[in-house]
């Protein structure tokens, strides 16, 4: 694609969807400092600025140093409802300005024990917030308005009794007819290195006893992220829990890929899964070999049994909106005007709302 034909796409102004966002991770740093700046003048941190521990342009976190941000850094600086809120907030309205319409943002249930928060009191301050959003800030101009709805984490390091309070509280907040913002997933995220994920198969296998009794919670899983986390029995074992989505998909073997394509090529049961690519996120942590030239997307992008949909796992962090992750497909895989329109749209088939959302957003989005 040339440089003229790129300029051609508005990559802001296209309607997108967003379906693989870490909350904490897409929090800008902007707003970390901000938080910051009001805590610090309370007397209520000793942290120190969040510009000086991660400088803006500083994007080169690996797995090694990416995960411990979280635990030496922002959940000490978010810690409380005000914080979570403001928080909350900043990426929602980060999100809408970069033109998504539709956002599936995920959470680790966390407890703030300082401010006397359990998890299910995080889990409904996040969700309260978003409805307050949507109810509070319609758009100006442009497609519509984003419409959000949450994914709660099972961290690998948990143990099987914390991932089962995490299924409680997807159990709590769901709602199967998808009327209002609600918890629609389930997803098992956290440092690829910690191993024994097995054990969480009566939280995160669709067909475990628990699970079965509520058919329209759905499961989306980070897979083959590090190869620490991708050998064939791991990956086999987390698509017998049948998966509706699985996210990075970077170490894999012929046979699971294999495996993957036959689901959605299968005539039983046609169910192709919803592949999350993370351009930026997968360069700039070194997860794969090579720049994005060499990104897994290009293997995937045209596969018809697979639904690829591109995310930015991290923005806060990695630093590429999900414009600009269009504007790199754009850029490095020769995708034209009409591809970009197709691959943002065929997204509706693999995001956790219902139908009735699924009929806006074939309205709104770009052909
Ligand atoms: C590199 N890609 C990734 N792989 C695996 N887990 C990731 C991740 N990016 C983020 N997280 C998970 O999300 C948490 C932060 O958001 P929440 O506090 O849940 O909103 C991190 O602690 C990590 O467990």
């Amino acid at each position: 694609m040339t440089q003229s034909q790129k300029d051609e796409i508005d990559f802001t102004a296209l309607p997108k969807i967003e379906l693989h966002a870490h909350l904490s991770g897409s929090i800008s740093r902007q707003c970390l400092h901000e938080i910051w700046l009001k805590k610090k003048a309370e007397g209520k941190t000793d942290l120190e600025d969040p510009l000086v521990v991660m400088p803006e342009g500083k994007h080169d976190y690996d797995l090694k140093t990416f995960f411990p941000l979280f635990s030496t850094y922002t959940y000490r600086l978010i810690d409380d409802a005000w914080s979570l809120r403001y928080s909350t907030l900043s990426v929602l309205r980060d999100f809408a300005a970069d033109g998504v319409v539709y956002l599936e943002l995920r959470t680790t249930p966390r407890e703030m024990p300082a401010a006397g928060l359990d998890k299910e009191d995080y889990v409904r301050l996040v969700l309260d917030t978003i409805s307050q959003y949507e109810a509070a800030e319609p758009p100006a101009s442009g497609p519509g308005m984003m419409h959000t709805r949450l994914i709660l984490s099972v961290d690998r390091r948990n143990t099987l009794p914390e991932a089962q309070h995490v299924l409680s509280l997807a159990e709590k907040f769901h709602s199967p007819d998808d009327r209002n913002v609600n918890v629609v997933a389930l997803d098992l995220c956290g440092d690829p290195s910690a191993p024994d994920i097995y054990k969480f198969a009566p939280v995160l296998d669709s067909r475990a006893p628990r699970r079965r009794l509520i058919p329209t919670l759905k499961t989306t899983l980070h897979f083959a992220e590090a190869e620490c986390s991708s050998s064939d029995a791991e990956l086999s074992t987390l698509l017998s829990w049948q998966p509706d989505r699985i996210g990075h998909v970077i170490h894999i073997s012929q046979t699971i890929r294999e495996a993957i394509v036959a689901r959605g090529g299968g005539t039983d049961e046609k169910r192709p899964y919803g592949l999350e690519l993370c351009l930026s996120c997968n360069v700039h942590a070194g997860m794969i070999s090579g720049g994005f030239e060499e990104h897994h997307f290009g293997e995937w992008w045209q596969e018809k049994d697979c639904v690829v949909v591109i995310c930015t796992d991290d923005v806060g962090v990695f630093g590429s909106k999900l414009s600009n992750e269009y504007a790199l497909v754009a850029h490095h895989f020769g995708l034209g005007r009409a591809e970009i329109c197709a691959l943002a749209r065929r997204g509706i088939d693999v995001i956790f709302a219902g139908e009735d959302e699924k009929a806006r957003l074939r309205e709104i989005m770009w052909t």
